[in-house]
């Protein structure tokens, strides 16, 4: 049974929107040494609203995500998740959220039944309802057919789809995305964006989300914040954004490197490559 079947366009949420802020961080910082990757990071979002962070390789992103996923301690401000304190109150954060890191998180030699099973084990998934969940997802990201195939057998495509099948699981009110379409070539990258919209659509769950594709970050996310050695250049809609350019036809692209200096490659570059053979060795 699926429990999601629409591919949504996506719109700006209408300016009355009444919904709740889901996240707020004051002063969020973080130091490694004399390295400050998080500077004074204060950020709101809603509930169901896609929220991209975008920045140059090193800008403080994954460390922003650690930090709000409790992976990483602060060293100063706060941030709050659905009411939860993120420093003093980790064990609720990690219940209502969801978290697809950019190093791989499924096991090759595992089927991808039995990766959702441990999740859903993780997750404390009652027995009960536990093979019905696992297969109503298995059904939505279009994995049923592979559910019991070797994951070392999938390809990039299949493997994202399961680890994001792996995060929300439990249904959670945010869901992380650390980049999550590096390596995938255009057509998996087209599948996971539109499993993204949906489950924001169709589950008003806040996704918050890294990525170096400023095309796919201007047609998903209702709001970006641009950072750039670990501050906050700018934040606004895309649309906001590229008119505050003052030029026709500008794109997210241009607003990056108005405000970064940086152009950002938006096809697969060696990194990414590299990456995911990383990715691929470890499966093997
Ligand atoms: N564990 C660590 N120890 C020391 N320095 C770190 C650590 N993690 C991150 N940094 C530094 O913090 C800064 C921000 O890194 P971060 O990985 O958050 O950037 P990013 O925007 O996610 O980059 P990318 O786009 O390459 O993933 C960088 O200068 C990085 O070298």
């Amino acid at each position: 049974m699926a429990i999601l079947t629409r591919t949504t366009e996506h719109s700006e949420p209408p300016a009355s929107d009444p919904k709740p802020v889901i996240l707020e961080t004051q002063g969020l910082t973080r130091r490694f040494g004399k390295v400050t990757a998080v500077n004074d990071l204060s950020i709101s979002v809603k509930q169901g609203e896609v929220f991209g962070l975008l920045g140059p390789n090193g800008a403080g992103k994954s460390t922003v995500i650690k930090m709000l996923t409790t992976l990483l301690p602060v060293s100063a401000g706060k941030a709050i998740l659905a009411g939860y304190d993120v420093t003093r109150q980790a064990t609720a954060v990690r219940r209502v959220l969801g978290y697809v890191p950019q190093a791989l998180s499924a096991d090759g030699s595992l089927t991808g039944y039995e990766n959702l099973l441990i999740f859903a084990k993780l997750y404390e998934i009652p027995y009960r309802g536990r093979d019905r969940r696992i297969r109503e997802i298995l059904e939505f990201m279009g994995l049923y057919d592979a559910a019991h195939r070797l994951v070392r057998t999938y390809s990039g495509g299949m493997i994202r789809k399961l680890e994001i099948a792996q995060s929300i699981l439990h249904q959670p009110k945010i869901l992380f995305l650390d980049e999550p379409t590096v390596g995938l070539d255009p057509i998996a990258r087209t599948q996971v964006w539109n499993l993204v919209k949906q489950i924001c659509v169709e589950h008003d769950t806040t996704i918050f989300l890294t990525t170096h594709f400023l095309e796919e970050a201007d047609s998903l996310c209702h709001r970006v914040t641009i950072m750039q050695q670990g501050t906050v250049v700018t934040t606004g809609t895309p649309s906001d954004l590229k008119a505050s350019l003052g030029k026709p036809n500008a794109t997210l692209d241009d607003v990056f490197i108005h405000y970064t200096g940086n152009q950002l490659t938006s096809g697969v570059n060696y990194r990414d490559t590299a990456r995911t053979r990383r990715a691929a060795q470890r499966l093997g």
